[in-house]
């Protein structure tokens, strides 16, 4: 056995896995992306095998660039798109069905049903989440309705319902290990978070046998040993967190008030609330930031559904951009007279809105509007979202969350407009640290501590180094004018029963 560590970051559109060798520096990286299937509007799926197969690849490639063996790895972390679900047959481990992706709402009918029935605040005192289409347990429930016999074959333990966490668990383990982290079992709408336990009564009102849930453990924690035949040697599991949670410990927030937030597909941004437990008042979600020794630490999370995917539509739908960095280029020469708003509710609005059938919308045009303006209104509305979920923290947090300097991550963040911009609409400073694979880092560190390779918490935190802090430049009144203009655009967005 070596020092190295193996992370597996599964993502929503690509699979990256990333080498660390003992002195925390990345040695090999390997990433792949796979199809994306829309079978419907609003529906969004992916095949199990494509994710296990760019998982396996990623993998094998980061260890072939890292030129070394998995006999030298250490141990291996798992990082993985949430709320996303699987179901398998438990004897030949085969999916019953695509896995049903966060950003799919086909079940937002379901969930409406049960806020009729006044079932939303049972779910979110005992989760800290909301009745949305977005967590797994509504998924869960609708392939079990819609598959030929998986509701008597998941009660007769027949099946297996994981998130990617531990879809992947079992197919590296050989089937071994059925294991997730509480992490992940938080964001499944059948978890409790005060008790770390599935809860019965949520089980019993979605119908889902409990006989099909994985058993619920640590961050770091013997996840048990991969087989011979995927990388080549046998390799302990010993981490495994949520991606937004695992950029978190990335990012090196251990202490209260300390927030960061993630730039990808979408954005996500959690505040570590530590040993409190914060109900959000301002439909921010109380989640697990991470369980280490059996203690949990809590953390309140705003989830924007769309942000690079903006810039990817600006990219693929619109065709004004060759690549994903020519963004800021054109924001740069919109004109600054042109008050022009995206509201880029593609999927729905997320935080603090909740709003499953508002679709996009664009304000302000005139015919003097073009690419540019375009381009900056979908930069500058990650921005105004952030703006959005950091005032829903403060509302909700009064323990001091106004001088946290926000600790970003995530694609995005390589744009340098982007990043002044969102230190001018926050008014707040906005640091961007020198490693920005912040998902894989936390997975490594869970990992690698564990396997007693890598520093403690305070020697992770001390490592955490920045490189560029951006400070806020923009004038008052145009802020105030921007926001103002923002909130009457979001306004007019929401569909009429929100
Ligand atoms: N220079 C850039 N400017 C703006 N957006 C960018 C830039 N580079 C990448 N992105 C966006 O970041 C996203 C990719 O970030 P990543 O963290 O890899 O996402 P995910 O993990 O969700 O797949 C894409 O949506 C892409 O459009
Ligand atoms: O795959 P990402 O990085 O877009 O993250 C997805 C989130 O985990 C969804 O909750």
């Amino acid at each position: 056995m070596g020092g190295y560590i193996l992370a597996i970051d599964q993502g929503t559109t690509s699979s990256r896995a990333i080498v660390f060798d003992e002195s925390q520096k990345v040695a090999g990286v390997g990433q792949r992306e796979f199809p994306q299937i829309f079978p419907r509007s609003g529906w969004v799926e992916h095949n199990p095998e494509d994710i296990w197969e760019s998982v396996i690849w990623s993998a094998r490639v980061a260890l072939e660039q890292a030129g070394i063996g998995a006999s030298e790895l250490a141990a291996i972390g798992i990082t993985n798109q949430r709320e996303t679900v699987v179901v398998w047959d438990r004897d030949t481990g085969r999916p019953i069905h695509n896995a049903v992706v966060w950003q799919d709402r086909r079940t937002a009918e379901r969930c409406d049903e049960l806020k009729r029935q006044g079932l939303e605040e049972l779910f979110t005192r005992k989760t800290g989440l909301l009745l949305d289409p977005y967590f797994s347990g509504t998924k869960l429930a609708w392939i079990l309705d819609h598959v030929d016999g998986a509701r008597e074959r998941a009660a007769r333990g027949e099946l297996c319902f994981g998130t990617v966490d531990t879809f992947l668990i079992w197919r590296l383990t050989g089937g071994r290990s059925f294991l997730t982290d509480a992490t992940n079992a938080s964001r499944t709408l059948m978890f409790d978070i005060a008790t770390n336990a599935w809860d019965d009564e949520l089980l019993g009102i979605l119908d889902v046998p409990k006989a099909m849930l994985p058993e619920v453990r640590d961050c770091a924690a013997d996840f048990g040993v991969t087989e011979r035949s995927h990388l080549g040697a046998e390799v302990p599991i010993l981490g495994v967190a949520g991606d937004q949670q695992a950029a978190t410990i990335g990012q090196a927030c251990f202490e209260p008030g300390m927030m960061k937030s993630t730039y990808g597909t979408g954005c996500f941004a959690l505040l570590n609330t530590g040993k409190d437990r914060v109900p959000s008042k301002n439909r921010l979600l109380t989640t697990i930031a991470y369980r280490l020794d059996g203690e949990t630490t809590y953390a309140l999370e705003g989830s924007i559904f769309i942000a690079g995917a903006a810039v990817q539509w600006l990219r693929d739908g619109l065709k004004i951009i060759g690549t994903a960095s020519e963004a800021s280029e054109l924001a740069a020469k919109a004109d600054p007279m042109q008050a022009v708003y995206l509201v880029p509710a593609f999927t729905g609005l997320g935080a603090p809105h909740w709003d499953a059938e508002a679709r996009a919308a664009i304000y302000g045009m005139t015919r003097g509007t073009g690419p540019a303006e375009f381009a900056r209104a979908a930069l500058e509305a990650v921005c105004f979202q952030t703006r959005d979920l950091l005032e829903a923290m403060r509302g909700d947090w009064t323990n001091g969350t106004g001088d946290t300097v926000l600790r970003v991550d995530g694609g995005m963040v390589a744009s340098d407009w982007t990043m002044q911009r969102l230190a001018d609409i926050l008014d707040a400073p906005v640091d961007r640290p020198t490693i920005l694979e912040t998902t894989a880092l936390g997975a490594a560190w869970l990992a690698g501590q564990r396997a007693g390779v890598w520093p403690d918490r305070e020697g992770i935190a001390r490592s955490w180094a920045r490189d560029r802090r951006f400070e806020p430049q923009m004038d008052e009144a145009v802020r105030q004018a921007k926001v103002a203009g923002w909130k009457d655009a979001v306004r007019r967005t929401l569909s009429a029963d929100c």
